[in-house]
């Protein structure tokens, strides 16, 4: 047996090979193929391999450390994050500089007729990162589906998947897609928000786009996910994702219920592309009408659409610490920090659209995925001052305390507020409520490298 090294291409294009060859083979191939070889925290996927022809010459490197880093954008966190962060600062700062050690969450695409993917994620140490908590893996608008759960909480419906994937069927009770009104059926897999984790930074490698085929999973920051959840999307809603592209958030929100609309604005036309072809891959053409993607500048859906959605995502541009702390000069860097000063007042006005868009009695989250409290708190803040009728929802124990095991958590201190050294477990009285209900801030660490992400939920009173 010859060793080859595979670029991630060719991976599936042998795996694809082999599958097409005969269908007994499929779950065997896979397990073949994949009980070989991933690098931890590379993008290649090292394979043995017997098959003939399959030479590789495609290699991606890892990225590089700390030198590959932007010292002005360096600086600029280091000032910024160590007052704001205090003792966390230092371990997040390394994480930050440390590609190779971050973790990809594997998100199931529902739709994918595809199914072995489970198995392979499974032999290779994956496991599942929401069924193991009683937050919302599933949202459901049954309510005789609740009144049998052991999960059930109060207002909200909250269900474990395994529930529901164990639950016989029951033709008596609405099917995913059906609209409590006056909407046809679809036949649609039942929703279920699924994703796969590993302890370790293994890369699994991604899918090639394959016109007519839908893709049968996205690879994400797990913290993604956290908005999504917060939304509390349920069937039959009406839901806006103001600041759409690349679509990431559009689909984890596909994959936890069937909204009977759900519109995608993107206005950058480039992202819209990339949004469109994301939703082309991993959505049916049945989702269509449903799935819509919209181009206006998020800060007029306020007037244009006043009052229209149950529920509405701002996942505004923001400063991206990730992307940011990597950017390709020191000049490229101190220009994205002048940007960086701006962005609060586009993120306010975003916001304030939001819940000028949102119905009364309707949520609307805003999330970004810096640590700037700038960015975060303050613009809760300031927007909150603006609208009386809003008001902000406490998600650390229903988001923090539960998924604490995988992901670090800060309740983040507000803008002009005294800075406090958050604690990264919940403890009684050291952080106040009123900064839980600003937001939750999921800070990268060693062994939980996912974030940065910020996350709040407001309710527009009745
Ligand atoms: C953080 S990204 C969104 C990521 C996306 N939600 C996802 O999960 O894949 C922010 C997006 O907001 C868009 N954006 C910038 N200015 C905007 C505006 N005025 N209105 C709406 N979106 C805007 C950017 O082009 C960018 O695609």
């Amino acid at each position: 047996m010859s060793n080859h090294m595979f670029s991630v291409q060719q991976f599936y294009v042998t795996w694809r090979r082999i599958c097409c060859k005969s269908k007994k083979l499929t779950p065997v191939a896979l397990n073949w193929l994949w009980s070989s070889n991933c690098h931890a925290g590379s993008r290649v996927v090292s394979l043995q391999s017997n098959q003939k022809g399959t030479s590789n010459k495609q290699v991606t490197k890892r990225p590089k450390k700390e030198s590959s880093s932007c010292q002005a954008v360096l600086n600029h966190f280091d000032q910024q994050y160590s007052e704001e962060l205090g003792d966390l600062w230092p371990s997040a700062r390394h994480v930050l500089l440390d590609p190779p050690s971050w973790q990809y969450g594997v998100m199931l695409n529902r739709f994918s007729t595809v199914t072995d993917i489970t198995q392979i994620l499974q032999s290779q140490g994956f496991s599942t990162l929401l069924p193991q908590t009683n937050i919302s893996v599933l949202l459901c608008n049954d309510p005789s589906m609740v009144s049998h759960s052991k999960y059930h909480e109060g207002k909200d419906t909250l269900l474990s998947s395994d529930y529901i994937n164990k639950r016989p069927p029951d033709n008596s009770l609405p099917q995913p897609g059906q609209d409590p009104q006056s909407e046809p059926s679809l036949s649609l897999p039942r929703p279920s928000l699924q994703c796969y984790i590993h302890p370790s930074p293994l890369r699994f490698p991604s899918q090639a786009h394959r016109p007519g085929q839908l893709k049968q999973y996205y690879l994400l920051n797990a913290a993604s996910l956290l908005p999504v959840l917060a939304l509390q999307v349920r069937d039959g809603e009406k839901v806006l994702d103001l600041c759409s592209a690349p679509g990431g958030k559009a689909l984890a929100i596909m994959q936890s219920a069937t909204p009977v609309l759900l519109c995608c604005n993107e206005p950058d036309p480039h992202r819209r592309d990339w949004l469109a072809k994301t939703l082309e891959s991993f959505l049916p053409h049945s989702l269509n009408s449903r799935v819509i993607v919209s181009s206006q500048d998020g800060r007029s859906f306020g007037q244009s659409e006043a009052g229209v959605y149950d529920k509405v995502l701002v996942d505004a541009p923001c400063s991206n610490d990730r992307s940011w702390l990597y950017s390709c000069s020191n000049q490229q860097g101190e220009q994205r920090l002048k940007e960086r000063a701006r962005l609060p007042v586009l993120q306010a006005q975003l916001l304030r659209s939001a819940l000028s868009a949102v119905r009364p009695g309707g949520i609307v989250v805003y999330s970004t995925c810096t640590l700037s409290s700038f960015e975060n708190c303050a613009v809760i803040e300031t927007a909150l001052s603006d609208f009386p009728e809003a008001e902000p929802e406490d998600l650390w124990e229903e988001i923090a305390v539960p998924l604490s095991k995988y992901f670090a958590f800060s309740s983040h201190p507000g803008h002009g507020q005294t800075p406090h050294k958050p604690s990264l477990k919940p403890q009684n009285g050291t952080v106040s409520s009123y900064q839980h209900r600003l937001g939750i801030l999921v800070v990268p660490q060693p062994g939980k490298t996912w974030g940065p992400m910020f996350l709040s939920r407001i309710r527009r009173r009745k």
